[in-house]
């Protein structure tokens, strides 16, 4: 079992590499951690960096998960390779560009870069934002599925993953006790469909529905809230069509919440399922 701790961080690829700086910096509200070797990176809580964007294919998603210890790490290169997915360990100007000890690059079974590292980086300078979006941290990926049944037993059998609820066949996966940090998005590519960033409160999803709406940022779903995790969203589109998420007030699912059964329950995968206040999603695969 390769037990997942949190994600760390993304790496996505831009097919401008100063235009999308710019939505990150001046739209999403991100900090620029620092600029080295044709890549950007940025912070948005107390981790190092919590993404990259490096000049390149805009098909190209890393999505990076944290190891318990190296030898947790070659556990899972081993288990990994028993299962026939090949693994590669970083060399160490990867390691030294993610500002982790040791790291393991595979393919999920849809196909997105998985990385799995261990001793990332902290950082002891405070985020800020240029923009003040309220953002209190990364939180969680629309990590795309060409097979949701079998990416779901990916994460739930191989890895340490369970399922909060699903929408349709498309599981809400948890590896701590926020509600998700892996919502399965069914689609026919591979890669990140989206990104989320938590935001203090509903006040800082509403200035930014203005403040986007003013800057003529597609918005494509919301202002709503998810009946899955309880949380107020807003979603818009980034550079190269990648779509970004605010949301705030995410629920947990504890250890006692499990106990006293807690178990996943099974939304329809229609407007009700996504939105429990009537907001319709612009995004071609949840038109039911
Ligand atoms: C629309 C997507 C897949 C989705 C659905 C539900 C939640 C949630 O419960 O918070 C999300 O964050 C999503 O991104
Ligand atoms: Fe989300």
């Amino acid at each position: 079992m390769i037990k997942l701790h949190d994600i760390r961080y993304c790496r996505v690829g831009v097919s401008n590499l100063e235009d999308a700086t710019r939505f990150a910096t001046d739209i999403l509200g991100l900090d620029i951690a620092r600029r080295d070797g044709g890549a950007v990176y940025f912070k948005s809580d107390d981790r190092d960096h919590t993404l990259v964007y490096f000049e390149g294919d805009p098909r190209d998603h890393v999505v990076a998960f944290e190891a318990g210890s190296p030898e947790e790490i070659e556990q899972a290169a081993a288990q990994l390779e028993r299962a026939g997915m090949p693994v590669r360990y970083g060399s160490d100007a990867e390691r030294d560009a993610r500002r982790v000890r040791a790291m393991i690059a595979f393919r999920e079974p849809s196909g997105t870069q998985i990385e799995l590292v261990f001793r990332p980086g902290h950082s002891g300078r405070r985020y800020h934002g240029r923009r003040d979006a309220g953002i209190t941290g990364f939180s969680h990926v629309g990590l795309c599925t060409t097979d949701s049944r079998r990416d779901e037993q990916f994460w739930t059998r191989m890895c340490s993953a369970q399922v909060s609820d699903w929408i349709g066949e498309a599981p809400l996966l948890r590896i701590d006790e926020v509600h998700h940090k892996i919502a399965l998005f069914p689609t026919t590519r591979s890669g990140i469909q989206h990104i989320n960033h938590q935001v203090e409160g509903i006040d800082d999803l509403m200035r930014s529905w203005y403040f986007l709406r003013e800057r003529g940022v597609r918005i494509v779903f919301g202002p709503g809230r998810h009946p899955t995790s309880g949380a107020r969203f807003l979603y818009f589109e980034g550079p190269d069509g990648l779509v970004y998420e605010y949301s705030t007030g995410v629920r947990s699912i504890t250890a006692a919440d499990v106990e006293a059964g807690y178990r996943p329950r099974q939304f329809p995968f229609d407007p009700t399922g996504f939105c429990m206040w009537g907001s319709k999603p612009d995004i071609p695969e949840f038109r039911s």
